[in-house]
């Protein structure tokens, strides 16, 4: 029987949104709390093992793992040659060319070769310099690469930002943007020939999942009088589910499937169109 492993991030700020897309498309982990390497899922056929979000590129690239989710950033910096399926809509960021504010590089333009770039991404930032025909020293640090202009060891940096407190906080400013980034669903090529309907059904589920983040489920009561002026106000997308309620005035149970983003307004309307016991349910998943 076919069995299919996705590498997830064990530790880091990407970790538990990875571990909670799974648990709603159905996949809740069943050893995720002792530490062990791979754990079981609800689907005997997918079993997930827990890597470094910066090794989960070369894993899936490898096929040590079939599917992964990691960033974006990762993935280039380690030129993995895996498929895309997926854009999880979670840790964006964006990797920049930083300076010092108190410093004379405030351009592209400023740089000069014989200034130093701080790293954590050295294979990004060599093609994002060698695109602009610079060809500066690259220091490569494993981790907090804001300090490394103050300390002396480089006059530029690249690194990740997303709220831009961090380079603020160490008085950078951003010269430039080389990457943004997202985390994404990936999968080995081979895998995707050979394991295609596990992998399928997994990025479905995850998709469904992403889908119905952005959905709500509403459901009222109406009697039979008031129906035209709801159905008037209710959004047209996918169509009302009318069923009829055993009562004594003639009602209906209306319920469909709307966009979070039109709930508030739309519950209003639908109070004076005459609609009672509004219920805004969350979806889980929308296969
Ligand atoms: N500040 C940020 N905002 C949003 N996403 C980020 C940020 N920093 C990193 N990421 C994304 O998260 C991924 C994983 O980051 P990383 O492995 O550094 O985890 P971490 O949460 O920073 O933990 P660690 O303490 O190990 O660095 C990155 O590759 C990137 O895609
Ligand atoms: O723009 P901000 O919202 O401030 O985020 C940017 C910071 O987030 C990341 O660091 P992280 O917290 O992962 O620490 P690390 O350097 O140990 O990876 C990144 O390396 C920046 O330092
Ligand atoms: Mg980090």
């Amino acid at each position: 029987m076919m069995k299919i492993k996705i590498a997830i991030p064990s530790k880091g700020r990407i970790s538990e949104p990875s571990i909670n897309i799974l648990e709603k498309a159905g996949l809740g982990l069943i050893d995720k709390n002792n530490r062990k390497l791979i754990s079981k899922t609800f689907n005997e056929d997918i079993e997930v093992m827990f890597a470094r979000a910066s090794d989960i590129p070369e894993f899936v690239n490898d096929g040590v793992a079939d599917m992964g989710i990691t960033g974006v950033d990762l993935i280039n910096e380690n030129e993995a040659d895996v498929i895309e399926l997926l854009d999880l809509r979670f840790g964006q960021t964006k990797l920049v060319l930083a300076a010092p504010e108190e410093s004379n590089i405030n351009s592209v333009d400023d740089i000069t070769e014989e200034m130093k770039v701080a790293t954590e991404f050295p294979v990004l930032t060599k093609k994002y310099l060698d695109k602009k025909g610079l060809s500066l020293k690259i220091v490569k640090l494993s981790g907090s690469t804001e300090a490394a202009p103050f300390i002396g060891i480089a006059d530029l940096i690249t690194d990740l930002t997303s709220t831009g407190t961090t380079l603020k906080m160490n008085h950078l400013q951003i010269i430039d943007n080389i990457l943004d980034s997202t985390i994404k669903l990936i999968g080995n090529k081979y895998s995707l020939k050979n394991k295609k309907e596990l992998i399928e059904a997994v990025s479905t589920s995850i998709k469904g999942v992403l889908d119905a983040e952005r959905k709500k489920l509403i459901m009222m009561n109406v009697k039979n009088d008031d129906l035209d002026k709801v159905k008037e106000v209710m959004p047209s997308m996918g169509g009302l589910t009318i069923s009829e309620v055993l009562s004594n005035e003639k009602t209906v149970a209306v319920q469909a499937v709307i966009d979070e983003k039109e709930v508030f307004e739309l519950v209003n309307c639908l109070r004076n169109a005459g609609a009672k016991d509004i219920l805004v349910v969350p979806i889980e998943r929308i296969i």
